[in-house]
Parts: structure tokens; C-alpha cells; sequence
């Protein structure tokens, strides 16, 4: 039976998820801190954590860093607000398997659960490098949208450009763009195809396993050393390296690598002879490599030698309905769902909504919505609440200050009314009678004042 460790500040909510999470079958330890959990971790062990992203002391992925200090690889879910979604989806990045936004719904949450603990996942997988056999998974070859619009055809065009090259290749972009997807297209389109495609998450590696995992080690030249190990570069002989997130890397080992790029050597921890190696590295990163002041310039010139920026979805909006027709076929045939068509509003709404996290968060939100939708229309309901509300209620702007050119004060203020309204619902979680207690006037009031300024 799996073990969960949930930890959540929000007593009752805890209990509640506890409760529910038990009548599935499953053992949960409740704790309410950054540091009860940590602690747990350190006493018993764990299949799975369920975290809530803000707790009184700290934040969930406090919780997830000192797992990686501890060199345990445990898949972790993290339930946010809609409004920390954007941080959600870093965490990703950062070894987390998935996010559910709350309020929480239960059939989501066991998806969600079930998908982790079978280690299912479409994101990044929680083990740190992942093995791409040529031949076995060939098949997920056409299994993507290749898009359209002008920036996807020259995303492709330099796809095509650069693969049969042995160019080390720098893939930039936001977060959840599909940089691991450009990563494996120009593997495919290479001389290296038949050959082993590994990635590996730098953002996963705990800084002292990094070196190990990359270049291996020899039996004995560490604590937990137990046996020698054959490191990725070896694993991916004649083949592609990944290194998404690149900029995780620690200095030490950015030395080791570029000499890996340079001479084509690498040395296993603890070992005094150096092994050939011949892989092609393709890099990934969403940070600024050089203004972060923690990545060595050589290694950078070194890894980039051909660039390739991932347009965000926002700027390729012309393949935004075959995203969302592949995203709703995909989730149709893994939960048996039969989802035909979006209600106009639900329509509305994906086109208004900017999608910081990219193709991850609009596969995300669809898989979400076509679980909850029975029928073949997906409607409003089926979408997260809280993306309903901010789509609907723009953050109100306040355009100028009053002044003699602009003087009128009443609109001024009802601006700044509307605005603060916003703010506290947003804060109260929508619950209309905590809000008018924030505010310090009653629920009609309240409710007067939101049909004023047309909050929904
Ligand atoms: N062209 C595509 N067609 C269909 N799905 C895609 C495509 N590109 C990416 N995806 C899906 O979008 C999600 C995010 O993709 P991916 O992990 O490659 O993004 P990323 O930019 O590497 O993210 P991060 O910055 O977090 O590492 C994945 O679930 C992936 O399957």
C-alpha cells in the first residue's frame, strides 16, 4: 500500500484530504510545517508527497530541496492557488512531477496521485536521467503538433538546419514551451538517431551526485559508493546528452563538462584513468546563462554553439486550436472521456488567458477539464475556478492619478474600489462573507458593490 506524507498548514483541509486519501486505500502521514516534513522524511519512508505550495514556514519546495539533499528521489505534487501557478509550473523544473490548483477536486487529486505513483508522467520524470531506446518508442514519433504559424515553421527550419550537424545546440525559452521536444526532434533528424537519446534534469541532481550521475564513479570513492557506476556520458555513447536546465549545474561540475565538450574525455569520481567518450550535448535553459553571474563564459560559447529559441505559446497563436484539438484527443483516449467540443465560453476564455506555463499548462488544464466533463460539450465548470474569475475580472487599472487634467475624483475612487474588491476576494478564496469581513462591510453591501462594477 503506498504511503503518502501530506504536508499542509490548513488544518481542516488537511483532515479532509487525509480522510479522503485513506478511504482510497492509502496510508497518509499529515504534517503541517516545512519542518514537520522534513522531519518525517528523514524517519520513514515515502511513495509519494502531496505538498501545499505556501506553509507557515516556508514554501513546499523546501520540502522537495532537502529531499534532494538527502539524495532521495520521491515523486512530490504541489496543490497551488491559481495565482501561484506560474511558480508551480518552475517548480516542475525543480523535480516536482505535477501541480493541481486548488480548490482542490478529488477526481483530479487521484489522477493526479495514481499517475505519480505509477510514474506515469508526460512531464519530466522524477528519476534524474531517462533513456530514449531507438526503435522502442518510435512509434511517439509523429505523436506531437509540429504547427503552422510562421514562428513554428522557422522553429523547424533550424530544427532541420542544425540536426545533421554535430553542433552542440543551446535550446532557450520559457518554461513548458517543449524545449525537451526540440531536444528529441533534432536527435531524430540526426546522424546519431539509432543511437541512445538520455536526458537528464539538472534541475533534479542534488550538487553532490551530480558529477557521479554524469561521469559515473568508482566503487568506494564516496560515502554510498557501493559499486562502481557508469555515468551518462558513457550511457549515451554515439548518442544525444540532454541537459535540460542547465544552469543548475554547479562550477565544479561545468569544469568537468567542459572538458568533456573540449577534449572529449571524462573522468568518473574517484578514478585516476579518463575514458573517450563521443556524444553530442544539447543544452537547455529559460534563464539568462551569463547574467546570472554563476555560469562559466567558456562553457557557455561552448554549449552554444547554434541557438534555438522556443516561441512561447502566446507568440505562436496561430497553432494554439491544434494544440488544443491534440491536448483533448490525448486526454479523451487515456481517461475513456469523449470530449468533442469546447462550450463558446470555455472558448472565451483560452483565448483570453495568456498561458504563462506554456503547453504544459494548457495540457494540464485540459486533461483537468476533459476528466471532469461527462458529456461531449466540455462547459465553464469543468475549468479551474479560479482562471474563471481572472479572465472575467481583469486586474482593474488605475490609467492616471487624479491631477487638474484628470480630475475626476468619484471615478478615481470607484477604480481603486473596484480594484481593492478584487484583491480581497482573491485573497479571501472567493468566499464572499470572509471578504465583506475584510473589508469591514456587510455581505449586501458587498454583493451591491460587485453587481456595480461587474464582478462576477
Ligand atoms: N510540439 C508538441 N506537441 C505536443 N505536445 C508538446 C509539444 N511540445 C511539448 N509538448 C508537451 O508540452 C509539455 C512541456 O514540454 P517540455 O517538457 O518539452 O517543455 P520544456 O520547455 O522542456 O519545459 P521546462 O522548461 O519546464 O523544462 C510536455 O508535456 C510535452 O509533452
Amino acid at each position: 500500500m503506498a504511503n503518502i506524507l501530506l504536508v499542509e498548514d490548513d488544518t481542516t483541509f488537511a483532515a479532509i484530504l487525509e480522510n479522503f486519501l485513506k478511504k482510497k486505500g492509502f496510508d497518509v502521514v499529515v504534517k503541517y510545517s516545512v519542518k514537520g516534513g522534513i522531519e518525517a522524511l528523514k524517519n520513514s519512508t515515502f511513495h509519494l508527497i502531496l505538498l501545499d505550495y505556501r506553509l507557515g514556514d516556508g514554501i513546499g519546495l523546501d520540502v522537495v530541496e532537502a529531499l534532494q539533499e538527502q539524495g532521495k528521489v520521491i515523486p512530490s505534487i504541489i496543490m497551488t492557488s491559481f495565482n501561484d501557478v506560474r511558480t508551480a509550473v518552475k517548480a516542475i523544473r525543480q523535480g516536482v512531477f505535477d501541480y493541481i490548483t486548488k480548490p482542490v477536486n478529488p477526481d483530479e487529486l487521484l489522477m493526479v496521485v495514481n499517475e505519480a505513483l505509477e510514474g506515469k508522467s508526460n512531464e519530466k520524470e522524477h528519476a534524474s536521467a531517462r533513456k530514449h531506446n531507438p526503435g522502442i518508442d518510435d512509434n511517439t514519433k509523429m505523436d506531437f503538433v509540429e504547427g503552422t504559424s510562421a514562428a513554428a515553421r522557422k522553429l523547424h527550419e533550424y530544427i532541420a538546419l542544425v540536426a545533421p550537424t554535430d553542433m552542440s545546440v543551446l535550446i532557450r525559452g520559457e518554461s513548458g514551451t517543449g524545449k525537451e521536444y526540440v531536444a528529441r526532434s533534432v536527435h531524430r533528424l540526426s546522424t546519431r538517431a539509432d543511437k541512445p537519446f538520455i536526458s537528464i534534469d539538472c534541475g533534479t541532481l542534488s550538487k553532490e551526485l551530480a558529477s557521479s550521475e554524469l561521469f559515473g564513479h568508482i566503487k568506494g570513492s564516496f560515502t554510498g559508493a557501493l559499486n562502481d557506476k557508469t555515468g551518462q556520458f558513457v550511457e549515451a555513447s554515439g548518442g544525444t546528452l540532454f541537459l535540460d536546465e542547465i544552469g543548475n549545474l554547479s562550477y565544479d561540475v561545468q569544469v568537468k563538462l567542459l572538458r568533456a565538450l573540449q577534449e572529449k574525455v571524462i573522468q568518473p569520481v574517484g578514478a585516476n584513468k579518463t575514458i573517450n567518450v563521443d556524444v553530442r550535448v544539447i543544452a537547455a535553459t529559460n534563464e539568462d546563462l551569463l547574467g546570472s553571474g554563476k555560469f562559466r563564459e567558456d562553457l557557455y560559447h561552448r554549449i552554444n554553439e547554434f541557438e534555438i529559441i522556443v516561441p512561447s505559446l502566446r507568440d505562436r497563436r496561430g497553432d494554439f486550436q491544434q494544440f488544443v484539438d491534440f491536448f483533448i484527443k490525448k486526454a479523451n483516449e487515456e481517461l475513456g472521456r469523449n470530449v468533442e467540443e469546447l462550450s463558446s465560453e470555455v472558448t472565451e476564455i483560452f483565448r483570453n488567458y495568456d498561458w504563462p506555463g506554456n503547453l504544459r499548462e494548457l495540457k494540464n488544464v485540459i486533461k483537468r477539464m476533459v476528466l471532469l466533463s461527462p458529456g461531449a460539450k466540455a462547459e465553464v465548470t469543468a475549468l479551474p475556478e479560479e482562471m474563471v474569475f481572472a479572465i472575467k475580472n481583469p486586474p482593474a487599472t488605475i490609467e492616471q492619478a487624479p491631477s487638474a487634467e484628470n480630475p475626476d475624483l468619484r471615478l478615481h475612487s470607484e477604480a481603486h474600489e473596484r480594484k481593492l474588491i478584487l484583491d480581497v476576494l482573491q485573497k479571501a478564496k472567493y468566499n464572499k462573507s470572509k471578504a465583506a469581513q475584510m473589508l469591514n462591510i456587510d455581505r449586501k453591501t458587498l454583493y451591491n458593490k460587485m453587481e456595480k462594477y461587474g464582478i462576477e
